[in-house]
């Protein structure tokens, strides 16, 4: 891996006759994908074989470019002199570019995470079936319009004519029924592995739609870790209401059972919980419920995972919920909630209530949530490549106390995760050694990722759960939770690997000195 040099110049050279010819003459396996040489005789791919060729060349050269400093070159390999010439260009703009490989970070360490990563899916659950092509087509037939749209169009008509006084072509008015949310809406379905899905405006808005099928008197138990504005809705709100709300740690199944009484109705779990990560048995939780009372509503809070690494619904749960506003849209610039199920008497329910109550969200958001499923897939892998370098940098930097990502073998509940998932998204917590002061200089600092709420994006975000997604918690019961002042919540977005760990380097650094103490304060 250290002889790039000889690498390069044979890398140009195929690289130039690739780009006359549209064809690569590589070695056959001329290096493997851990960088070793293989010094066999030359061969000629096609086009296609030739992409998937170089892309694997240069993913598996890349992280080579990284021991040298600033100022040395590479020598000769096209795409990382490129990247390293742009990168140093000084940016008051982009303040970000400034520091990225302006210093080296331990590179061994990192190279060896790169390389561990192409392997992180081994041990989990097979990629459900059909899931990119599900994704890309269901619900977007083109026969569906009389234009045969190939992209389902943005239908922003309140109002559909009638032919006779209610007979009409399938829609009424954009609140009871929307073409494009339909196409988004049948679109979940097959993703979830479900009959029917519903879209709603926010998660929130899911959440007190899913409840609305309750009435008062009737008892939910809820995970006792979920996002902040669940716990705030169910004990400042539904409580008031009258909804009979206790909380339990499901991932101690004897405690879910004892808090199943006859007046429950509705079981709402959230895994991995949101901020501490727990992982919650779906199936267990879903049998033990159900062999309570089979007509408990067992509901999933999936935001954090996606449909594309759990279904709720193939493990028991009758109804699977999101902030689509997260992964499911990916791209930060839609506020959504959907609920997928299986049971036609709980669709009905929820078709009725979602006119009714009326929280549903606009074509356009419809539109760009559709746009963004067709990349779900391609995303969360990378998602998990990502925060499982980021997580392993983390875990053995001596300025970190504790690092809870479900993706690594740390992970208390590692073993479940993999039974469980497909693989895990890009959220990590973790503790920074210090108090406060040391939490908050790590988030200032912070240059790549931005410092704010919300999660799921393609952009990297970190955040103060304490202070910011779970400020609406009581201190008491954050503090039972362990949600204290030096935990941090991050979202791994799909920047390059390198540059992430780079932007958590130097914030560390800032926050925290070297040996573990901190550098800005006397004590910690
Ligand atoms: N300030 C908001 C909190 C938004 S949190 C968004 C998201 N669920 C997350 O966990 O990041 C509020 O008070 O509702």
């Amino acid at each position: 891996m250290l002889c790039h040099k000889e690498h390069s110049s044979q890398y140009t050279a195929y690289l130039i006759y690739f780009r006359i010819t549209g064809s690569l003459c590589l070695p056959q396996a001329g290096y493997n994908l851990d960088g070793v040489p293989t010094h066999r005789r030359a061969h000629t791919l096609s086009f296609t074989h030739a992409i998937t060729h170089y892309r694997q060349f240069t993913d598996a050269i890349q992280p080579t470019m990284h021991l040298f400093g600033p100022g040395e070159e590479t020598g000769g390999n096209p795409r990382g002199t490129c990247k390293l010439h742009t990168r140093r260009q000084e940016s008051t703009r982009q303040p970000w570019r400034n520091f990225i490989s302006s210093k080296p970070i331990d590179l061994h360490r990192h190279f060896y995470m790169a390389s561990d990563n192409r392997d992180c899916f081994a041990g989990f659950c097979p990629e459900f079936r059909s899931f990119a092509t599900d994704a890309i087509h269901a619900g977007q037939e083109p026969e569906q319009w009389s234009s045969m749209a190939v992209v389902p169009p943005i239908s922003l008509s309140t109002t559909f004519k009638q032919l006779a006084p209610g007979k009409h072509a399938g829609y009424e008015y954009s609140r009871s029924g929307n073409p494009t949310r339909n196409c988004l809406e049948k679109a979940v379905a097959a993703l979830d592995g479900a009959q029917y899905c519903v879209a709603l405006a926010s998660g929130l808005a899911a959440s007190t739609t899913i409840v609305h099928m309750l009435k008062a008197g009737d008892g939910i138990v809820c995970m006792n870790d979920v996002y902040g504005g669940t716990n705030r809705y169910f004990k400042k709100i539904a409580a008031e209401i009258g909804y009979d709300i206790s909380f339990a740690d499901c991932t101690k199944l004897e405690e879910l059972k004892a808090a199943l009484k006859p007046n429950t109705k509705l079981l709402w779990i959230e895994t991995p919980t949101n901020p501490t990560m727990k992982v919650v048995d779906i199936k267990s939780c879903s049998e033990i419920t159900h062999e309570y009372n089979k007509d408990i509503v067992v509901v999933v809070d999936n935001t954090f995972m996606s449909a594309y690494f759990q279904r709720p619904l193939a493990l028991g749960a009758d109804m699977c919920m999101y902030s689509a506003t997260k992964y499911m849209n990916g791209h930060s610039d839609v506020v959504m909630g959907l609920i997928s199920v299986n049971r036609t008497d709980l669709y009905e329910k929820l078709k009725f209530l979602q006119n009714a109550l009326g929280s549903v969200p606009s074509p356009f958001d419809c539109y760009l949530c559709n746009r963004g499923l067709k990349t779900l897939h391609l995303r969360m892998k990378q998602h998990f490549r990502n925060a499982l370098a980021a997580a392993k940098f983390l875990e053995a930097d001596p300025r970190v106390e504790k690092v809870i990502f479900p993706g690594l073998p740390s992970h208390p509940q590692y073993e479940l995760m993999k039974r469980q998932c497909t693989g895990c998204p890009g959220m990590i917590t973790f503790y920074i050694k210090g108090k406060l002061e040391h939490a908050t200089a790590f988030l200032k600092n912070l240059k790549l990722f931005a410092l704010a709420e919300s999660l799921g994006g393609y952009e990297s975000l970190a955040e103060h759960p304490a202070i910011m997604t779970h400020a609406s918690v009581s201190e008491e019961q954050r503090m039972e939770l362990g949600i204290t002042d030096t935990l941090v919540r991050l979202s791994v977005g799909l920047e390059d690997e390198e540059d992430i760990i780079a932007d958590l380097d130097q914030a560390l650094g800032a926050a925290v000195k070297c040996d573990g103490v901190p550098s800005w304060f006397d004590t910690c």
